[in-house]
C-alpha cells in the first residue's frame, strides 16, 4: 500500500513538471508529429512512455515515432529487439538508422563532438523521412544545469541546451520535454519500471567535466536547496545593467 502511494506521488510528480514544461515553453502543438530520440537510456526511454501516453488524451493532438540512431563505430551494445519491443508495447512505430564517423579525418574536433553531429544528422534524415516537424531529445533539468555550469566555467559563456530549438534553416524543432523534470526522479521511475540498462562501451567517453558539474550541482544544493530553482530563474533574469 505505502509502495503504492510513493509510485503514484511520484508518476504525478513528473507528469506534472512534463506539462509544466511543455505548457511554459510552448513544446508541443496540435498537429505535431514528433520523433522521439530513443538511445536506450533511462531518460529517452521514459520521455516516450510519458509522450506515448500523453499523445493518446486528447488536447494538444500530436503522433510520435520512436527512432534510435546505431553509430556503427562505437561498441554500444545497443538491444534493438528490447527498444522495437518498449516502443511497440506503448503503440509508437520504431525506426532505425546506422550510421559512423571516421574520428582521423577532422583532428580538430573530438570524437565526442563528431559523433553527436552525425547522430544528430541521421535523426534529422529519420524526421524528414517520417514527416516530423519535431524532435524530442530526454535532457532533463539536471542535465540542462549541468551544461549552463560546464558553458560558464569552459567556455565563458552564459548558454546551455534549451527546452525548444527552431533550426530554421532545416524546418525542424528540436525539443526538450524533459526539461524541468529531474535526474532523480527519473531514476526512481527507472526502477520501478525495471527499465533495461544499456551497455556503454565508448572507447572515447571520457566525460569528466559532466560528472564534476554534477558535484558542482550537489554541493550547491547542499548549501541551498533551492538551488537548481535559482540556476533555472537566473537564464530568465538576465540584469544586463548590473553586468560589466
Ligand atoms: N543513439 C541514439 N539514438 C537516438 N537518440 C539518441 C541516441 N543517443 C542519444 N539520443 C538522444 O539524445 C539524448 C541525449 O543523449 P545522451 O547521450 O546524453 O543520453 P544517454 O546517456 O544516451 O541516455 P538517456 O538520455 O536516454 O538516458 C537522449 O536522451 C536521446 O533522446
Amino acid at each position: 500500500m505505502k509502495k503504492n502511494t510513493e509510485e503514484m506521488r511520484l508518476l504525478k510528480r513528473v507528469r506534472t513538471r512534463l506539462m509544466k514544461g511543455i505548457c511554459q515553453y510552448g513544446l508541443i502543438e496540435d498537429g505535431d508529429r514528433i520523433l522521439i530520440g530513443l538511445s536506450g537510456g533511462k531518460d529517452s526511454l521514459a520521455l516516450l512512455e510519458l509522450l506515448a501516453e500523453r499523445s493518446r488524451i486528447y488536447k494538444p493532438k500530436f503522433s510520435v515515432v520512436a527512432a534510435h540512431v546505431v553509430m556503427k563505430n562505437i561498441a554500444y551494445e545497443s538491444d534493438l529487439g528490447y527498444l522495437k519491443a518498449f516502443a511497440e508495447e506503448r503503440g509508437v512505430p520504431f525506426v532505425c538508422e546506422e550510421t559512423s564517423f571516421d574520428p582521423s579525418t577532422d583532428s580538430r574536433k573530438s570524437p565526442c563532438f563528431l559523433c553527436s553531429w552525425n547522430r544528430r544528422k541521421a535523426l534529422f534524415t529519420l524526421a524528414k523521412e517520417h514527416g516530423c516537424n519535431k524532435i524530442a531529445l530526454g535532457h532533463h533539468m539536471d542535465d540542462i544545469l549541468e551544461t549552463l555550469l560546464m558553458n560558464m566555467t569552459f567556455q565563458g559563456a552564459f548558454s546551455t541546451m534549451p527546452p525548444r530549438l527552431e533550426m530554421r534553416k532545416f524546418d525542424m524543432t528540436v525539443i526538450r520535454p524533459l526539461c524541468l523534470v529531474h535526474e532523480s526522479d527519473l531514476k526512481e521511475l527507472s526502477a520501478l519500471r525495471g527499465y533495461r540498462k544499456q551497455m556503454k562501451n565508448c572507447p572515447y567517453e571520457r566525460d569528466s567535466h559532466r560528472s564534476d558539474m554534477k558535484e558542482v550541482l550537489r554541493r550547491l544544493e547542499e548549501m541551498n536547496p533551492e538551488a537548481r530553482y535559482s540556476l533555472w530563474g537566473s537564464m530568465g533574469n538576465v540584469q544586463e545593467d548590473l553586468l560589466p
